[in-house]
């Protein structure tokens, strides 16, 4: 495999993905503004295979949500593709896509935003159906089956999201999602607004429909952690490129890039010496407080990372070179002390 020039790398590459991304750059805004200012998606290329699930990780700022609009046409690409089972959506309108691509759906972060309080769990269940042309007895059949594949009673149509708690509400959500079965949802931070067993729970729940149904997830989270559990593959992004991708354990317990180390490090670890050890390398690769600052003076994230590189780079970009097919790194990635 050969990746792009420049930072992109492409995840495995399957003949007939469920979803392919490719080469796609988002930039806000418009006119000569937007062209002077850093895309927010920076060339970014990745494939999800049938019944994969890839975990897009970052920190905050990174790019994720944005990928994940992208995928979902809430934000227009600047170049670059998105195919869903090799149909190419990248230019439909929203409406063209909530009727023809009944294959692609969401899930978002935050269970009491997304769900309209006016409305019963029965009517906003049956509205996806009705736009794919399924009403009356059938779609409220529908309805009430998928209520029971999230573990909540059938007769819960009847009922407000406030009648409801935050699990259970994700647990709505995920049946709204998965009422037309889609065959690609895009899980955007699913369970970062849950609290930790109701997170475990509605993460089982996920991987069981996952494995019933055959789904492939886009799974966007922070936490490495979340990921791990849920995900075969794990795409790194930083400042809308893609730094590390791989197999989960190994990018999760093997990190081979100083971001996705510098990531790992910054997951909530039980052992209080553990912490400490982790807190010191982040220092090491300056993403700690006194890191911070360096970076933000020289624009530059990965030298000021490296306590190698006192000739610091004045480039905008990071100084990517391709180590591999799956990696790219700042040319003093391979001087920084293993950790
Ligand atoms: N509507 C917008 N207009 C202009 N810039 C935006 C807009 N939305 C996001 N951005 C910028 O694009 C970049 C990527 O943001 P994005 O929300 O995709 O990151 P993220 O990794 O999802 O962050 P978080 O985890 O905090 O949600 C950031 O620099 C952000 O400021």
């Amino acid at each position: 495999m050969t990746a792009p020039a420049g930072a992109t790398a492409a995840a495995t590459l399957s003949p007939t993905p469920a979803l392919q991304v490719r080469d796609l750059v988002v930039r806000y805004g418009s006119g000569r503004k937007a062209r002077r200012t850093a895309p927010a998606i920076d060339g970014v290329s990745f494939d999800i295979a049938p019944g994969e699930t890839v975990g897009l990780v970052g920190e905050s700022g990174s790019g994720k949500s944005t990928i994940g609009k992208a995928v979902l046409g809430l934000q227009p690409p600047t170049s670059g593709t998105v195919r869903v089972h090799g149909q190419d959506i990248t230019r439909m309108s929203l409406k063209q896509r909530s009727r023809q691509v009944a294959d692609l759906r969401v899930v978002f972060q935050d269970p009491y935003s997304s769900l309209n309080p006016a409305r019963t769990i029965g009517q906003t269940l049956v509205e996806p159906l009705a736009l794919m042309g399924t009403k009356g007895d059938t779609a409220w059949q529908k309805a009430r089956r998928g209520l029971e594949s999230v573990g909540l009673p059938g007769e819960a149509v009847d009922r407000y999201p406030s009648q409801f708690s935050g699990g259970q509400r994700q647990r709505i959500a995920i049946a709204r999602a998965l009422v037309c079965d889609p065959k690609v949802v895009v899980l955007d931070e699913p369970v970062s607004a849950l609290d930790l067993s109701t997170q475990a729970q509605v993460l089982n729940l996920l991987a069981d429909l996952r494995d019933q149904r055959g789904l492939s997830f886009l799974f966007i989270a922070h936490d490495l952690g979340v990921v791990r559990f849920l995900s075969q593959r794990t795409v790194v992004l930083y400042r809308g490129q893609i730094m590390e991708t791989g197999p989960v354990e190994a990018v999760s317990q093997a990190p081979r890039h100083p971001y996705t180390v510098a990531l790992t490090s910054a997951a909530p670890v039980p052992r209080p010496a553990e912490q400490a050890a982790r807190r010191a390398a982040r220092e090491a690769l300056g993403m700690g407080t006194a890191g911070a600052a360096a970076a933000s003076a020289t624009g530059c994230p990965f030298v000021p990372r490296c306590p190698l590189a006192t000739d610091v780079c004045a480039e905008q970009r990071p100084p990517l070179r391709l180590i591999d097919d799956n990696l790219t790194a700042c040319h003093h990635a391979e001087r920084v002390p293993a950790l």
